[in-house]
């Protein structure tokens, strides 16, 4: 692991549910040089501007948490500014960080990534082996996208210019930090909300999107952060000893997922709310399962630590600070 305290990280999205996160774990850990932006002091998709504060910042390394984010009804409404923003944020970032002389970054994917009907769990060679699942194609085809500019930089100037770009494919995540949007967050915060508003006002039953059939995998944000600073801060010789210059992303999971039906019961509990809960399928389910394979992480000596139903204890109270502001 990397002893430099004082080497100037830019954390792009140190805003954002997973960026924050990183923030704190990187200061935890005692890092003093962090560099950040705000959107409206930064627009990653402006090529310009991102130009310009490279080279005037001229990072050690980066982390690239900025994206275009959200859940399933956000991905299906809003594909031209998923595919676009995306696109243009990793083009920018990776680009220009090279150009600037940054040696060590890390992407932030997605587990959807994988195909549709990927076999379980989904291992890191499960990519571009079949068809994505289509509520949220345009996303994940810019994650593959940004996958391949750190792989393509890596092939062509990985050894003239010293480069190790890497990318870490996160499961589907909570905590802290979260976009409680109704319709346009993903399925934690919008039940959180949901089971809260029904408990305040006494509603008989909580109505979930889908057929609750579909299973996820859900990672605790902090746990997710840990990752991300362990998977940047790999010695070059133990990464590349688990990795294929040709498959260098690295799956990151909580190791076992549950049916959303089983999920509402716990953000039920969570929540305290004792009503109903009925399931509306006209609502897409999305992909059935994305189960991912994390024993390659596993195997360099990662693993979470955030329990499902501490976790969403923990992502409750914090909804709960965010009405108080
Ligand atoms: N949340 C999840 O379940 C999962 C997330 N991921 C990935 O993890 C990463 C972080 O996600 P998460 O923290 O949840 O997302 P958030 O939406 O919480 O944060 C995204 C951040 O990106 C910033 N941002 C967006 N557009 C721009 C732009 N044009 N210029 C500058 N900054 C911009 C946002 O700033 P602002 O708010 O000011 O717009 C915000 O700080 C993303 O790459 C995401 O794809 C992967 C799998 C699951
Ligand atoms: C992280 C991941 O997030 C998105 O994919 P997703 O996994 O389908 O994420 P989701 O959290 O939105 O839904 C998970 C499941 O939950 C069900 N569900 C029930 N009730 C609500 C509900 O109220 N809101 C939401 N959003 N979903 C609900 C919903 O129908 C689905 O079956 C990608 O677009 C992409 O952005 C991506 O990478």
């Amino acid at each position: 692991m990397s002893k430099d305290l004082n080497q100037k990280i830019y954390v792009a999205g140190h805003r954002g549910m997973v960026g924050s996160a990183i923030v704190r774990n990187l200061q935890a850990k005692g890092f003093t040089n962090i560099v950040t932006r705000t959107h409206s002091e930064l627009d990653l998709t402006n090529q310009a501007a991102v130009e310009a504060f490279f080279q005037t910042e001229k990072p050690d390394q980066v982390y690239l948490a900025a994206a275009k984010v959200g859940g399933i009804h956000a991905n299906n409404t809003f594909p031209a500014e998923f595919i676009y923003q995306n696109l243009m944020m990793e083009a920018n970032v990776i680009h220009q960080a090279f150009v600037s002389g940054v040696k060590k970054l890390l992407f932030l994917g997605s587990s959807c990534i994988y195909p549709k009907l990927a076999p379980q769990p989904m291992s890191e060679s499960a990519l571009l082996t079949g068809t994505l699942e289509p509520t949220n194609e345009p996303y994940a085809i810019a994650k593959i996208a940004g996958i391949k500019l750190c792989e393509s930089y890596n092939r062509q100037y990985g050894q003239t210019h010293g480069i190790d770009y890497r990318s870490v494919m996160p499961t589907n995540l909570y905590g802290p930090g979260d976009n409680y949007h109704p319709e346009n967050s993903h399925v934690i915060p919008a039940l959180i909300r949901r089971f809260h508003e029904a408990k305040i006002h006494q509603y008989p039953e909580v109505v979930i999107w889908g057929t609750g059939k579909p299973k996820r995998e859900f990672l605790y944000v902090d746990d997710m952060a840990a990752a991300s600073v362990f998977v940047m801060d790999l010695e070059k010789e133990i990464y590349e000893s688990h990795s294929n210059p040709m498959e260098s992303h690295i799956n990151v999971g909580y190791g076992s997922d549950v049916t959303i039906a089983e999920l509402a019961r716990e953000v039920a509990n969570a929540t305290g709310y004792e009503g109903g809960i009925s399931f509306d399928s006209n609502k897409p389910d999305g992909a059935p399962r994305k189960w991912m394979d994390s024993s390659k992480l596993h195997g360099l000596g990662w693993a979470p630590l955030v329990e499902l139903p501490v976790g969403l204890q923990s992502a409750y109270q914090a909804y709960l600070a965010t009405l108080k502001l």
